[in-house]
């Protein structure tokens, strides 16, 4: 038998051993895992912040999403995967375009997730999958083969190198089947969805299937971005539920109450999605630390500011408690808003407290006096399976002070992604 006979025998073999998997005998091979039930997504673009406390708020989450349709660019995304691989959540990259793809954000990201839209343009569809695939082929898949191996491989296999980089990053992405359903919506415009090419529950059902069985999406994501789809997306939900078995459900638009994420997930979503109501939280903590910062002055504890937080906001109606109740696994999110809360501003306080102490400081002193303070909050980032507790706290204030001092240092970067400035 030949190479190409053996390979090809080979190939047919496990396709259909993997078909009898997923179906006849209901494995779950889908690499995206069944128990992940939340997803936040953290858009790397400037205008969306993140609160100071977001390893805390983030330890309840399954897992990250990270990208955005607008205004993200390489950097900010290797910004932002930088800040949440301290933090110990897991996080995947969802670019919009592939030069958001980077070896860096590959390192960071635990996969790939391409999205495909179901009722949009064919730009949506393969359009712009065919663009990032050529993309992998001529520029990111030599220049990564080259640095893994030190080795000028696209001298001597020309373009089979970057075939074989493009084949694996493929074949290792994860790929979000996505229907949109709000066409008021950014993701909306981007992949031309118009009400015309909104669907009935039956047309998302079949959609989904072709999604399933002809493309093997591992996700397919009913998105009304920015909106709750309320009783069209239950039906919607329920119907592609009745067909879909190996790929994941997602639900994602406008969740910021349990209620509406519980209805989605009764109705058939193995998992919700909320991006808004989470960066809604870092605008509630910037608010809240320019009120506290003319009550207190940098020693005003967790407990003072606790008993603060419970006095001035409405805590049912918070932002922080609007993101922590989509979570099915928080029970208080009441108690856990004001604790956390109370902890980034306290935070905050003693960042800014050491700013009063500094004039004209160097890099090395910021570092000095960052290191030498004892900051409440590593205790509470301390809890968080997989945090660089310590590291956060001084990259995070080191950022802070570097930004407020207008210096140069590479903890900067992270004082943009937050809400809060001194
Ligand atoms: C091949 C490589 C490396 C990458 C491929 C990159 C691809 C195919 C990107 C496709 C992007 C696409 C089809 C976007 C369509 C619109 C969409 C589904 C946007 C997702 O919405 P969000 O960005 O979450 O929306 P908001 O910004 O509205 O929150
Ligand atoms: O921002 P929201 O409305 O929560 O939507 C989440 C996600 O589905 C957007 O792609």
């Amino acid at each position: 038998m030949s190479l190409t006979q053996f390979a090809k025998r080979f190939e047919s073999a496990a396709s259909l051993l993997s078909i009898a998997g997923r179906t006849l005998l209901g494995l779950e091979t889908n690499p995206v895992p069944g128990e992940w039930t939340h997803i936040t997504k953290v858009d790397p673009e400037g205008e969306k912040r993140l609160p100071l406390l977001f390893p805390s708020y983030l330890s309840h989450t399954s897992a990250v999403s990270v990208g955005g349709s607008q205004d993200v660019t390489d950097e900010n995304t290797e910004q932002t995967f930088e800040l949440l691989t301290d933090s110990g959540v897991t996080a995947f990259h969802e670019p919009s375009e592939a030069t958001h793809v980077t070896e860096k954000t590959r390192d960071h990201a635990n996969f790939l997730a391409v999205p495909e839209v179901l009722n949009g343009d064919s730009e949506s569809l393969v359009g712009t999958l065919g663009k990032g695939i050529d993309y992998v082929r001529e520029d990111l898949g030599p220049e990564i083969l080259e640095q893994k191996t030190g080795l000028p491989l696209s001298e001597f296999l020309g373009d089979r190198a970057g075939d074989f980089v493009a084949g694996m990053m493929m074949d290792e992405a994860v790929f979000e089947a996505y229907i949109i359903m709000n066409v008021d919506s950014a993701a909306a415009r981007e992949a031309n969805v118009t009400e015309e090419d909104l669907l009935s529950p039956q047309e998302a059902k079949e959609r989904a299937l072709a999604a399933q069985h002809h493309l093997e999406s591992e996700i397919i994501y009913l998105e009304y971005s920015g909106t709750f789809g309320g009783d069209e997306a239950v039906e919607m939900l329920e119907a592609i539920d009745d067909g879909v078995t190996w790929s994941q459900i997602w639900y994602g638009g406008g969740l910021d109450n349990s209620e509406n994420a519980q209805r989605v997930l009764d109705a058939g979503a193995d998992a919700v999605v909320v991006g808004d109501a989470f960066h809604r939280v870092a605008e509630l903590e910037a608010e809240l630390f320019d009120r506290a910062r003319e009550e207190f002055d940098g020693d005003a504890s967790a407990e003072q500011l606790q008993s603060w937080v419970d006095e001035t906001v409405d805590i049912e109606d918070s932002e922080a408690v609007n993101y922590l109740s989509t979570i099915p696994e928080v029970t208080e999110p009441e108690q856990r808003a004001i604790e956390y809360l109370a902890a980034g501003l306290e935070f905050g306080l003693a960042v800014a407290d050491v700013a009063e102490e500094l004039s004209d400081p160097t890099p090395s002193e910021i570092r000095t006096a960052v290191s030498d303070r004892q900051f409440a909050v590593e205790s509470t980032f301390r809890a968080i399976p997989g945090a660089d507790a310590n590291g956060m706290v001084e990259e995070f204030a080191g950022g802070l002070l570097a930004d407020h001092f207008d210096l140069e240092m590479p903890e900067r970067a992270v004082a943009a992604h937050f809400g809060i400035d001194l």
